[in-house]
This record gives C-alpha cells, sequence and structure tokens, in this order.
C-alpha cells in the first residue's frame, strides 16, 4: 500500500488536537485543482486500457523506461499491441488473459484538474465492479471501436447495456471515444454514422445531448488523445482532443455541505504507531483530524489521528477528494470494504426495506436479488411492483403492473435479508444469478 510510506509521518504530524476548523472556508482557500474522476466504459476488446495507457504515456505519467519494459514483456509472448493496455492492468494474471480485472485506480493531472481513473473491465461477468466505479465517477468516458462490424457488435453485447448502467448510477456526461479511427481508414462517414446511432440511443436513455460528445481517435497510434490528428488522416475534424474533453468538463457539483458520507474501499493496517485506516471517496460533507465519526452499519464510534489525500498528510478532505482516514477507537471487526464512514452528528441510517425508481435490464417481476450499493451488496427481495413510470417525466403509466419489460421504468418495494446503510437519493443495482436485472434511484427508505 502507498498510503504506508506516508502513515509514520502522518502520525508525527497529527498527533496533535483537533483545531476544529472551518473546513469549507479552508477548501475555498485552498488553490488545489479541481479534482475530477471518471470511469472508462465499452464492450470488450474496443480498446479501454489500450487507450487510458496512451493518455498516460503521452502525458509523461508513465516513464520511458517502464513502457519499454512492458513492450518488452509484451513482444516476448507475442502479443506487442498490449504493452500500453498493460499499463492499466497491473496483476500478471490480467496480463495472462489480456482482460482488465479489477478497477485499477490511476491518477494524473493536467494544468487544471487532477484526474482519477476508475478504469472499467469489458466483461459481462464483472459488472459489480463498473457499479463501483461508476458511483464514483464524475463522469464517463464510452470506448467504441469504429471498425467494420466491431461498432455493431458492441451495440448487441455491453456498449449499451453499461451505457445505461452508468447513468442509472447517475453519471450525466459521457464522452465518446470512437476509437481505432486507424482501422476505419479515418472515414467521416462511419464516424457520423456513429455518431447518430448512438446519439439517438443515448437521448433515448435519459442523456441530455448537450452533455455528450464524440471524439473520433486511435489509443493504439495515439490520434486524437493528448495529440492532435494530423490533416492528412482527419482533414475533416476539428474538435478537441480527448484530453482537452476531459478539461472542460466539469466535475459535478460537490456535495460540501451535506453530511459526512465515505465509502469505504480498503481497509488496511500499518503497523504498531497506526493500527488500522481506511480509505474510499469522500461522497458527501467534509472531515478532519480529531473528529469522531461514525461507521455504519456497525455504528461503532471512532476518531480521526491522520487524514492523507493524494498520499501527503492532511488536515481535512472534502466530498470528491479520495481520502485515506487513519482511526483510533476503533477495531477492525467493525469495518469492512462498503461500509460508509458518517458523522457522528447525522449518520446515515441502515434500511431493511426501499422504494426505489429502476430501469430495468431484463423483465423484472416479484423475485430474489442481490442489491448491490457500490462495493456492499446484499441478499434481497422485490416485494411489490407499484407502477411503470413514463422515462423522461416519471408520471405513472400504469399501477401494479405483473412485469416490467426490460428497457422501462418502474417503482417497485425491496426487503432486504440483512440491513445495510442506504439513503435517498443512493444509486443501487439489483441483480440476478450473474445478471444485471435493473439500476434504480432510491426513492424512500424505511
Ligand atoms: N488498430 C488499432 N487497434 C487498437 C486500438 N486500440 C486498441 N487496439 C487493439 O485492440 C485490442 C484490445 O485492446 P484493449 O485495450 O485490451 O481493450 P479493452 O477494451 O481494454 O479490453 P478489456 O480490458 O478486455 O475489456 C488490442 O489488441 C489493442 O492493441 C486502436 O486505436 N487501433
Amino acid at each position: 500500500h502507498v498510503p504506508f510510506q506516508n502513515a509514520r509521518l502522518t502520525m508525527q504530524l497529527y498527533r496533535v488536537k483537533s483545531k476544529n476548523l472551518n473546513v469549507l472556508a479552508e477548501f475555498e482557500k485552498s488553490k488545489r485543482k479541481d479534482a475530477a474522476s471518471f470511469v472508462v466504459i465499452g464492450h470488450v476488446d474496443h480498446g479501454k486500457s489500450t487507450l487510458m495507457g496512451r493518455l498516460l504515456y503521452d502525458l509523461k505519467v508513465i516513464d520511458q523506461r517502464s513502457i519499454d519494459k512492458l513492450r518488452k514483456e509484451a513482444t516476448n509472448i507475442g502479443k506487442s499491441s498490449f504493452a500500453l493496455a498493460w499499463v492499466m492492468d497491473s496483476t500478471s494474471e490480467e496480463r495472462e488473459r489480456g482482460v482488465t480485472v479489477d478497477i485499477a485506480t490511476n491518477y494524473f493531472e493536467t494544468e487544471k484538474t487532477k484526474f482519477t481513473i476508475l478504469d472499467a473491465p469489458g466483461h459481462r461477468d464483472f459488472i459489480p465492479n463498473m457499479i463501483a466505479g461508476a458511483s464514483q465517477a464524475d463522469f464517463a468516458v464510452l470506448v467504441i471501436d469504429a471498425s467494420t462490424n466491431s461498432f455493431e457488435s458492441g451495440l448487441r453485447g455491453q456498449t449499451k447495456e453499461h451505457a445505461l448502467l452508468v447513468r442509472s448510477m447517475g453519471v450525466q456526461r459521457l464522452i465518446i471515444a470512437v476509437n481505432k479511427m486507424d482501422l476505419a481508414g479515418w472515414s467521416q462517414d462511419r464516424f457520423i454514422e456513429i455518431e447518430q446511432q448512438m446519439s439517438a440511443f443515448l437521448t433515448s436513455a435519459g442523456f441530455q445531448a448537450k452533455n455528450i460528445t464524440f471524439i473520433p481517435c486511435a489509443g493504439l497510434t495515439g490520434e486524437n488523445i493528448v495529440r492532435k490528428v494530423t490533416k492528412d488522416k482527419m482533414p475533416w475534424y476539428t474538435g478537441h482532443t480527448l484530453v482537452e474533453e476531459l478539461e472542460g468538463s466539469e466535475p459535478a457539483k460537490r456535495a460540501i455541505e451535506q453530511p459526512l458520507r465515505l465509502s469505504i474501499a480498503d481497509v488496511f493496517r500499518g503497523g504498531i504507531t497506526n493500527p488500522l485506516s481506511v480509505s474510499g471517496r469522500v461522497d458527501a460533507g467534509s472531515l478532519q483530524v480529531g473528529e469522531q465519526i461514525i461507521a455504519m452499519p456497525s455504528g461503532e464510534k471512532a476518531h480521526i489521528k491522520g487524514i492523507e489525500v493524494d498520499q501527503e498528510p492532511a488536515e481535512w478532505a472534502v466530498a470528491g477528494q479520495i481520502a485515506t482516514l487513519h482511526l483510533t477507537g476503533i477495531d477492525e471487526a467493525h469495518l469492512r470494504i462498503g461500509d460508509i464512514i458518517c458523522s457522528s452528528a447525522n449518520p446515515i441510517k441502515n434500511t431493511k426495506a426501499f422504494t426505489t425508481k429502476l430501469l430495468a435490464f431484463e423483465h423484472v417481476m416479484p423475485m430474489y436479488v442481490d442489491v448491490h450499493r457500490g462495493r456492499l451488496h446484499v441478499p434481497g427481495k422485490i416485494t411489490q411492483m407499484l407502477a411503470v413510470l413514463d422515462k423522461s417525466s416519471g408520471e405513472v403509466t400504469k399501477k401494479k403492473p405483473r412485469v416490467v419489460q426490460p428497457g422501462s421504468v418502474a417503482r417497485v418495494r425491496v426487503e432486504l435479508e440483512t440491513a445495510i446503510p442506504l439513503e435517498a437519493p443512493g444509486r443501487i443495482v439489483l441483480r440476478n444469478q450473474g445478471q444485471t436485472v435493473a439500476a434504480g434511484l432510491l426513492e424512500s427508505a424505511e
């Protein structure tokens, strides 16, 4: 764990009492860059990892020597074009299979913004990981393979499903990388064809036209990622590169003034001086050293002894940042991945039943489902089919349906086997036997 490196330093600096800072004022004062995180989605093999590897390479986040080493390894096993993808796929198992398995988190920064890439895998089985990524993302980059037949098979595969999933996780802004343009002969006709088909689908899925942008590019060779494409290839394109577009994407408004919520992505021990630490994204509110927090669902209290943001000791952290907290006064047994660190004055409640407005991917009826909230998931059951809703207005079009068709929006009641921390308007996903059945927005928790 990288956070370990600073653990001792943090303890030295922060063996101090709470300073009772006005965190909001401190945040305004600090001339921190904007922080934004995005998830990368798209059908398997459409080039997500390669594209992100190229981005990191051209921004000089990874050095020439590392990429040369990866190139050599890749060539040795006869897959030289995979070197860039391996920048993201960090474990050797993934390398051998050439598939991104878990969310690899990577950071990079441009002049204006610090970015976190939450790399999402392309395989159907790995959708729970994608949900975890999307629930933290400010926006999404959808990678589409423009070459003959690939775009079309992606449409029948995960291209649409992923777009629907991130939309239902609350992601509003989508950058579409129309990738592998080299294989599509840099053709404007092909680009327009993909743009038109995808726009029609995405607007029907609830994305606003002003929030979607298409960029023709090639991750493998680097056109329009950091470097603009040359005139001989795409004289017809005068728009942004991917990086310019990322920079222009305003991070979603941050819920800094709301009560603290931090979803735990990792729990670890850092030696005697630093017994227990958690890390994760601050979804809402703010926190500071010395403060008391409460972990849910256990309801156990703890004190924040130290904070790290971007691997540096910090006195405070706010919504949108990914932070590591060093805690005292709590046992490891009460902190699990997926749990939520809350302000002790206003904790999230544990819930055993809720009403949700959902977008159905499969037929929805009274049935057993796994309810996913970020990395947390518990078994449950759809107990009441309340209504089918109009997709855009949200008005009831049919009461008490027996079945909800894929693609429809509905309101249902769900009961859980064990109580988990949930609150409106949280995002949840319902799965059944490895399939994503629906994704929803919590309307009320009981
Ligand atoms: N010609 C061409 N090939 C590309 C381009 N981008 C990626 N590829 C190739 O497409 C294949 C798949 O690329 P990956 O980056 O592994 O795809 P992915 O979407 O990350 O795949 P998963 O992680 O398995 O979901 C590799 O052989 C890449 O070299 C491109 O712009 N042009």
